[in-house]
């Protein structure tokens, strides 16, 4: 099928199982939350998938099998991801940083110089992302929340299909909370979108779909309302201090 599957995905270190056995299924253009105590294993699991931590078991996005190919081969195969820390270049414009994610191969002069016109992937990025108006401005300038957006939008112009994001949300005002909340949904129109996220409040508003880990494994999953209802998610959540 079409979108992200994880079958008996395993990641141990040193003995230590982080991911025990993880099944997931993320249908193409879904809105998928991870939610899950710290140290759940979901930060662990979408380093698996991204060929960062070495796992077990099998993933494939869209048919394409992932495990056991290197970081750049999979992220050629249209999987992306964002850090909780951002990993922009600092020092460079928000269009500069887009036109090296697309891979415009053009020298370290030609890229300090204004560009005269924008090609049309990265004009479209940088319109999905909102940052037309801060486009020739230093990205280390930019608030968290356009830092973490530009993430994303550099994620566009290498044509990742599949989004995983790691936390957008931390550090966010609550107007780039809402403004990320419908950037993920103008998102999922062409793409498959996974978030994990510890802010309740987001999730309630934005997510299509939750799945809660707990100690590596997968507790429940099902809309919002099924799983807030889910007793075994109460159980490891109830004075767990989550609510944001
Ligand atoms: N490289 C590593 N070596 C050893 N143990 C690790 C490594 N990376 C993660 N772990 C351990 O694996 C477990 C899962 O960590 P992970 O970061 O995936 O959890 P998480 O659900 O993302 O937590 P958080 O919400 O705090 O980010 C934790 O106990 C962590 O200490």
């Amino acid at each position: 099928m079409s979108g992200l599957v994880v079958r008996d995905l395993q990641v141990v270190f040193d003995g230590f199982v982080a991911v025990g056995g993880v099944d997931l299924t993320v249908p193409s253009g879904d809105v998928r939350f991870i939610i899950g105590p710290n140290g759940a294993g979901k930060t662990t699991l979408i380093d698996a998938i991204t060929g960062l931590a070495r796992a077990t078991g099998a993933v494939t996005f869209d048919e394409h099998e992932l495990l056991g190919r290197k970081v750049h081969k999979i992220a050629r195969l249209g999987v992306g991801r964002t850090f909780q820390n951002s990993t922009v270049f600092e020092e460079l414009t928000v269009l500069q940083n887009l036109d090296i994610a697309a891979g415009w191969h053009r020298g370290p002069l030609t890229l300090l110089r204004r560009r005269s016109s924008v090609p049309p992937e990265v004009q479209n990025a940088l319109e999905t992302v909102r940052l037309t108006a801060v486009r020739d401005q230093l990205a280390g300038t930019l608030p968290h929340g356009q830092k973490q957006w530009l993430e994303i939008g550099m994620l566009l112009v290498q044509n990742a299909k599949l989004f995983l994001l790691d936390e957008p949300v931390a550090g966010m005002s609550h107007e780039e909370r809402d403004a990320t909340g419908e950037l993920l949904g103008e998102l999922s129109r062409e793409h498959t979108v996974v978030v994990i996220e510890h802010d309740m409040d987001f999730l309630r508003r934005f997510a299509r779909s939750v799945t809660v880990m707990h100690a590596g494994k997968v507790l429940s999953e099902g809309t919002v309302a099924q799983v807030q209802a889910d007793p075994k998610v109460q159980e490891v959540y109830l004075g767990h201090p989550v609510e944001a």
